[in-house]
This record gives C-alpha cells, structure tokens and sequence, in this order.
C-alpha cells in the first residue's frame, strides 16, 4: 500500500470509514492533533487525474492502494466493465445479469490470437494467453478461479472451458467430440454437486480441478476431471432456506412412471428434503432440468442402464432418510418406529437390492470383533439414526466420485498428451459465525493457494524487474509458511493431532482441543479464545477464523461401517456393488485408520505438484452484493473479498517493491515543472528523470529500460511538491491579473475625474448654466432612454464615488439627496474594496481619493438651488453620474446634443 506521507492543506485524499470502506475529499485544514493521531495514518492520497472510465490494469494507477483499487473497480462495475487487470490477473466481478454480448462467437474471434492487454480485458483473454503460450513453449499452462461462493467460479469456468473448446476444438465428425463431452460434464456435476445455498442458488458443493489435454497440433485429445472435498453433510441435514443436492429434486420432478417405479412423491414427504421449506427455485424448471440432465448424460457417456441404476440409488437415499427409529425390547437397541418407517425400509431395500433383514441390521446393530468372539451389539435410536445418516452420506459420495469417473472414462484420457490446460475452480476462503471441519479444509486449501499466488506473484515482479534491468534483491518475500506448519506438519500440525485424537477410542473434542491448547501455546498463528473450552481461533493470511472442534473428529473419520459395506457389497444390483469395492485384504483385516483430512492433504500435495508443473494464470471473482443484484457495489463487502483473494496481497508485494511504474514520457509530462531547467536542452527523456528525481531529493528510486520505478510513498511526494508548485503559480496569475484589472479600473477613473475636474474648474459659471439647461432637456430625455440607463448610472455612479473624498459624502446624502436611502455608502464601497485588495494581496495604495471637493460643491449647490428640478430627473446620483458621462464620446451630452 502506499505510504502516507505528504498529505498537504489541498491535497486530495482517501479517508478509511467504517461504511462505505474509503470516503475521498480535498484537505482543508490540518491541525496539529490530526498529524499525531492514527487518523492521518490512515488517509492515502488521491489520484485527481485518474482517466473518469478508470483503468483497464490496476498497476497504471498513479496510487496503488486499497481505495484506488476500490474506486477504480467501482467506476468500471458502473459501466459494465466487469473485468480488471491487476498486472497479469483477472478480476471478474459477477454482473448478476446475462451479458451475451460479450461471450458470443463475434467475442471470441477476437480474442483469439490477440495480444494479452490488447482488448478489453476478459476471461477469453486469459485462456487465449494460457492456450498461445501452450502452443509456442510447449508448456502446460493452469488458469486458476477463485473467489467466495456466488462470486462466479463456475461461470468463469465454463466460459473458458467454451473458449478452449472454440481454440481446440475439431470439425463435428460422427459421434461426440470431446470438447463437447467436456462442456456437458458440467450440467451432470451440477446436478450432483451443486445445490442452493443462502448465498448461491446454485452452489458448487465440492472443488474441481478439470484437465485439458492437447495434442501437437493443439486439438483437444482428451480431458480429465478431479474433485476435490463434496460437502458430505448436505445430504441429511439442511437449513432453511437452503436446498439440499438438485438431483434429489430433479427426480422428484421427473416423469409420472419414474416416480411411481421409485415410490416418490413431493419433496416435502422426505425427510432429507423438509428440513427447509424451500423446495423450488425461482426460475428453474426440475422437470425440465431433469430431463436436460438425462440428455447431458447421454452426450457424456453414460449409458440408459446406468442411468437408471443412477437415480435408482438416488431415490433410495430418500427413501433411507424417512427411516425412522424407536426403542426396541433390548435395553439400548432399536426398531423401525411404524409402518411408515418399515416402507422406506422396505422401498430402500428393494431400491439398493438388498436384503431387508440385512439393511435394517446394518442401522440398528454393529459387530464387535473381539479376539474371542464375534458379538452384535445393539444400537440405541439416536445412534440408528447417525449410522442411517452415515449410510446416506456414504453411498452420495460414492455415487458422486462414480460419476466423476465415468465422465472421466468416457472422456478419455490421452496419455501421449505432453501439454494440458487445466481450469481450477475452487471454494474461496469461508469464516462463517460457526465454522466446523468442512470450513477448516477449505481455508487450508486456500493457504496452499495463497502460497503459490504469492510465490507466482513475488515471480512475476522479480521478472518485469529483471526485464528492466531493476535490482530487487532487497524485496522480502511474505511467506504463509507458518499457518501451513500449524496445519499440517507430520508429526505435531492440526491435521496429524485430529488423526491421532480419531485413532485413540476414548478422545472427545474436549481432549483434542486441549491437546491442540497446549502444543500451540506458543504459536503465533493459533489462539486460544478465552471463553471457550473447545474453540480454536487460527490467523490465516485472510484473517482469524474461529473454528468449533465439536464435529472436527466424526467429520474427519473415513471409513465405511463394514456392516454397510458388507451390505451393499452384497447387494444384486452390479451398479450398487459397483460403488463398494471389496476392501484389499490387507486394508479390511488391519484397522487402519484413514482420515479425510489426511486424505485430502494428500490430495492438495497431488494439486500443487501439478500447479507447480504449469504455468499459472489467476482470476479472482467478486460478488459485488449478498442480494444477488445487478449493479449493487458494497465497498466493504468487496474489500474485504479483495483481502481474502489475495488481490491486495499482490498489490502488497508489488510494494514492498516498486509499487509505480512510470513511463518515461508520462513521468516528464507530470513532474517536468518540477524542474523546468531539466527540460531545457535535454531530449533524452531518461536524463530527465534522472534530473527532476534528484532535484527533489529522492532516493531508492530505479529507473529501469523504459520506465521510473517509484518506492511506495514518492509519487505520493512529488505529487505533493506539484501541487505546491501549481497553487503557487495559481496564487502568482490570480495576483498579476487583479493588480492589472485594478490599475485598467484605477487609469480610466482617474483619467475620468481629471476630466471632470478640468472642465468644472475651467469654466465654473458656464457650468452652472450649462448644467440646468441641459438637465432640464435631459430630463426629459431621461424618461424615454428608460431604466437600463439608470443601471448603466448606477455602475459609473460607483465608480465615481472612488474618487469622492470621503467627508463629502455623508453631507451629500443626507442634504442633498432627495431619495435618501438610495445613495451608494461611499465609506463603505472604498472598505469592500480595499477589503478585497488585500484578501488577495493586491496593492491598493495606490488609489488616491481625489480631492474635488470644489467640484462637488459646486454640484451640491447646483443641486441644492434647483433642487425642484432635480426632484424631476430622479436624484442626484444621477445628477452626479450625468457629471461622469459628460466626458464619455456618446455619452449624455453627446445622447442629449443628437436628440436636440
Ligand atoms: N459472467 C457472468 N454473467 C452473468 N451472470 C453471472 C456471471 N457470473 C456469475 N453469474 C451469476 O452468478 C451466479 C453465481 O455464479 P457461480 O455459480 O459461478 O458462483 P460460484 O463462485 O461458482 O459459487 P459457488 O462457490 O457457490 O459454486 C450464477 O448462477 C449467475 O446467475
């Protein structure tokens, strides 16, 4: 972020605030307590010649911090710019509407082959740079989108999987190509892994990492999906007003005879689908998205019998959910609870094609394998349910992890590919009021993001220095190594003491918690909070996250209940046997343990090994609004995304460097009057530089090949020594033009009054008589020149008054005016004016009041003798002013002379 520093009476600013995140303003006043206080520290300057439409990359604003980012997104989003560079990434911003006008087939001719920053900026752009770069260096190449749920992953996703199968794609043959089975993987995935969330109606449950294979000609040959952590929950417990997986819903929706072949009915009738009242969702057809998901599954290879095996076991899932359980004869044992209960056992049974007796043993009983014998024990009816669940939750992952396979079967793979492109969308960063395991790993896989963003980010820089010949040596490299360690080091890391609390019989959360309490007592990375006995706070790079151990060691346990996996095992449907494989010996006779955590490191290793074999290229999207709006921009909403995204992190590292880049030219046109005398004689734009920099002091800057490369805060100072030099200049014309205006004003009265004052003192007797009767015609006359005239009087009637001498005219307006009130306050005219002479430092001393009082004695007296007639032509401001325009060509007498 930029420094701080030179914030000057003027200086335009940004202020932090609590509501709309950044507040800009001009600085009127600084007083001593401002300066001390924290307050200052927080104001960044203002870039006050930033282009009105913004910037389509963030690196060209003048100030790169917080609010300058903010406001230049902000501008953009107003127009529908919905893209952003910040250097090499894409920030996207969810519209929140169609814009087909800019993904259609006219928008992605352009962007082929266009150079990067060439167009507007766009996710076409991204994938073309990754494609062109495939192509040229025969390098595999990853695009990596990121952002909060509803923030547009999926979206983006699917754009740019549209524009690589438009740049790799073959001429429609016979059957289905590949890039079309790739693009109608998504509806299936969708139906299976996405659900509506409060913050999404169509959340992606689970992360996906999909793999593009090309072959030399740069065809696509193949493609490979992995998905990483389903949301296992989901499928037996949700909330109001979410919904649960859109499969279940779809085949409730499907066609009368699949409903009566499954036994279903409403929604509403199953328990796994009534715990929120929301069943639809507002635009969205699930007959018809039933249907489109059969079509899709038709395209992606899977065949009409497993389709229905599919949905078979889908509709059994439901049906085990309406299971429910009461106290049998035994002490701590348990039965279906009625005739409803044994239905859905019976229909589940009958669905899974199982044995009855079998299935309900599998959720009222558990074996216990001692070295003597082999005992069933009974379970009571909160455990019948957990196991019930467990059974759910077990056979949708597999169900799920089937179909990715599938897909990726039928997809095939091309194992002579030497070059990929791989899209990675990704749940962002979640700190929720109660975070449990689920929120754990993905703020984990978000730190192992974080960690190659800023190692690829602290790259990129450590390259454009080197292009330009910088020396960046000195740049420290922030590193989130540390909150890595805290969760996974072998041994003593998160994930090893939670396998080891899961391994040990008698752990509760209780213990675990104490157990990660005192190994990380010290650490600075974890915190105990003081009120909670089985809390753990971590500070990760995007902020503190209080995590509720509770559910950290059921969540964490992966094994399959043998009795379930004895069951389905057994079952007489090859689809379902299918989904649980004979454990291998080994595995089923020792009680190794596997964890899902340990699991799913495993599976983040895998990632980053591929990550690190690619080139990266990264789009972070935004939601704009929680409410799902089109152009609805909440700052802190989007600040704060911003933070978590790492945006603001890459902006950091960019300055912990050299945060400005200034071209050569642009650095001369803007600071060139900082030192006129560089200019003088020197073309070499370089040299310049070189000569305004040192002139005003600063140090640590680099000038590079092309351009001036600034340390956080100096653009902020030259900027401010600008400013100095402009107002100054400004302060300097606003002086010389007054003082020029006034002397014009001074020269013309003074010139007038001279005039006068011969004229009157030539011929005192003539004027008498002249003067009556030309009043007396002019009287007349006065009537039809009308009131503009009387205006024009009254302007030259001030001027005339600079140069009454002051004791003369309090005499004249009490003695000899007739309208009083009406005459000009000489004293006060001549204070206004001074007044302002010296508010602008103009020099007034100059002015000299004339001394004609024998003049205006002898108007009073004219005035005072014939003070009837005066009453006719109005006042004797006009009498006095007819004195000025006597001496005017055109003026009164010459109006006066033509009209006689
Ligand atoms: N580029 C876009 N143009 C128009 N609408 C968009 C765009 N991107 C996102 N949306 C809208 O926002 C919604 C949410 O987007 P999406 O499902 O891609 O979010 P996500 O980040 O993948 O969320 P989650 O992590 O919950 O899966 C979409 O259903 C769509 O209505």
């Amino acid at each position: 972020m930029g420094t701080p520093v030179n914030i000057i009476v003027g200086s335009h600013v940004w202020v932090e605030d609590s509501d709309v995140a950044w507040i800009d303003g001009e600085v009127e006043k600084l007083t001593r307590e401002e300066v001390i206080t924290a307050k200052l520290s927080k104001i960044y300057p203002k870039d006050v010649e930033a282009p009105a439409g913004g910037v389509d990359d963030m690196t060209k604003l003048s100030y790169l911090h917080e609010p300058g980012v903010l406001q230049n997104l902000k501008i953009r989003y107003e127009l529908n710019e919905i893209y952003t560079y910040t250097g090499n990434i894409l920030i996207a911003i969810n519209p929140f509407q169609r814009l087909p006008h800019i993904y259609d087939a006219h928008m992605m001719q352009q962007y082929k082959g266009a150079p990067f920053g060439e167009l507007n900026p766009h996710v076409f752009a991204v994938a073309d740079v990754a494609y062109r770069a495939m192509i040229n260096e025969g390098k595999s190449n990853s695009i990596l989108v990121s952002g909060e749920s509803g923030a547009g992953k999926t979206e983006t996703t699917k754009m740019l999987m549209r524009y690589l199968a438009y740049l790799g794609g073959r001429a429609v043959t016979e059957g289905r190509t590949v890039e079309q089975q790739v693009l109608e993987s998504n509806p299936v995935l969708e139906a299976f892994g996405n659900a509506k969330t409060v913050r999404n109606n169509n959340s992606s449950r689970f992360g996906k990492f999909v793999e593009i294979q090309f072959d030399k000609q740069g065809r696509i040959s193949g493609a490979a999906i992995r998905t990483y952590l389903l949301e296992r929950s989901r499928v037996c417990q949700i909330s109001d007003p979410e919904r649960n997986y859109h499969c279940f819903y779809l085949l409730c929706a499907a066609p009368q005879e699949e409903i009566e072949k499954y036994k279903l009915g409403h929604p509403k009738t199953f328990h796994y689908l009534n715990q929120s009242k929301c069943y639809e969702l507002v635009g969205i057809s699930d007959a018809h998205d039933y249907l489109a998901t059969r079509r899709a599954m038709d395209i992606v290879g899977i065949s009409e019998k497993e389709q229905e095996a599919i949905f078979r076991v889908v509709a059994a899932i439901l049906h085990i959910g309406n299971i429910e359980f009461t106290k049998g004869k035994e002490v701590d044992s348990s039965v279906p609870k009625d005739d409803k209960a044994k239905f859905h056992l019976k229909t589940a049974a009958e669905l899974l094609m199982c044995d009855l007796k079998a299935l309900e043993d599998a959720l009222c009983k558990r074996v216990m394998v001692t070295p003597e014998e082999v005992i069933k024990r009974s379970l009571d009816p909160e455990s019948a349910v957990t196991s019930r669940d467990g059974l759910a939750k077990t056979v949708y992952s597999r169900l799920f992890d089937w179909l990715v396979n599938k897909i990726n079967n039928s997809i095939g793979q091309d194992a002579n590919s030497k070059c990929l492109i791989g899209v990675l969308d990704i749940y962002g960063f979640e700190s929720f009021k109660t975070n449990s395991f689920e929120q754990f790993c993905i703020n984990f896989t978000n730190e192992k993001l974080q960690q190659h963003f800023n190692q690829h980010v602290f790259k990129m820089e450590q390259e454009e220095y080197t292009k330009e010949a910088i020396d960046w040596s000195y740049i420290e490299f922030v590193d989130n190594k540390d909150v890595l360690d805290l969760i996974e080091k072998k041994p003593g890391g998160i994930i090893a003491l939670l396998d080891e609390a899961c391994m040990f019989p008698k752990s509760t959360h209780e213990t675990f918690a104490n157990k990660l309490y005192q190994t990380f007592k010290a650490h600075k990375r974890f915190i105990k909070p003081k009120l909670s006995r089985t809390d753990f706070t971590v500070a990760h790079y995007a902020g503190e996250v209080l995590y509720q151990s509770d559910l950290f060691l059921d969540k964490n346990k992966d094994y399959v209940i043998p009795e379930h996996q004895d069951l389905l095992g057994a079952s007489k449907c090859p689809f379902v046997v299918g989904l649980f494989p004979p454990l291998p010996e080994e595995t089923s006779k020792s009680s190794k343990f596997s964890s899902i955590g340990s699991r799913f490191k495993l599976q983040l290793q895998q990632l980053m090994e591929t990550l690190n074999s690619t080139e990266p290229h990264y789009i972070r999207c935004v939601k704009p609004n929680n409410l799902l709006k089109p152009a609805v921009f909440e700052n802190v909403n989007i600040m704060q995304q911003l933070r978590c995204g790492g945006v603001l992190e890459a902006i950091r590292i960019s300055c912990a460097g050299y945060p400005t880049r200034k071209p050569f030219f642009e650095f001369v046109n803007r600071f060139g009057l900082l030192c006129p005398s560089a200019l003088e004689g020197s073309y070499d734009e370089k040299v310049v530089c070189k000569k305004i920099l040192d002139s005003m002091g600063l140090k640590g800057y680099q000038i590079g090949k092309t351009k001036i490369f600034l340390r956080a805060g100096q653009m902020a100072e030259l900027d401010a020594r600008r400013t100095e030099v402009l107002s100054g200049a400004a302060k300097k014309i606003q002086r010389r033009t007054r003082t020029h205006q006034a002397q014009k004003r001074f020269t013309v009265l003074r010139k007038a009054t001279i005039s006068l004052q011969a004229l009157c003192r030539g011929e005192p007797s003539d004027f008498n008589r002249a003067l009556w009767e030309r009043l007396k015609h002019w009287s007349a006359m006065w009537a039809l020149l009308g009131q503009w005239w009387v205006d024009e009087v009254v302007d030259d009637l001030l001027m005339t008054c600079m140069v009454v001498q002051l004791p003369i005219q309090p005499k004249c307006s009490q003695e000899t005016s007739p309208t009083g009130g009406s005459h000009y306050n000489v004293q006060h005219v001549f204070k206004m004016e001074q007044e302002e002479y010296t508010k602008e430092a103009i020099d007034w001393s100059y002015i000299v009041f004339m001394d004609n009082k024998d003049v205006l004695d002898l108007i009073e007296k004219v005035c005072l003798t014939e003070k009837g007639q005066c009453y006719q032509i109005g006042c004797f401001n006009l009498t006095f002013s007819f004195l000025f325009h006597l001496q005017k060509p055109g003026g009164i007498i010459a109006l006066l002379d033509e009209a006689w």
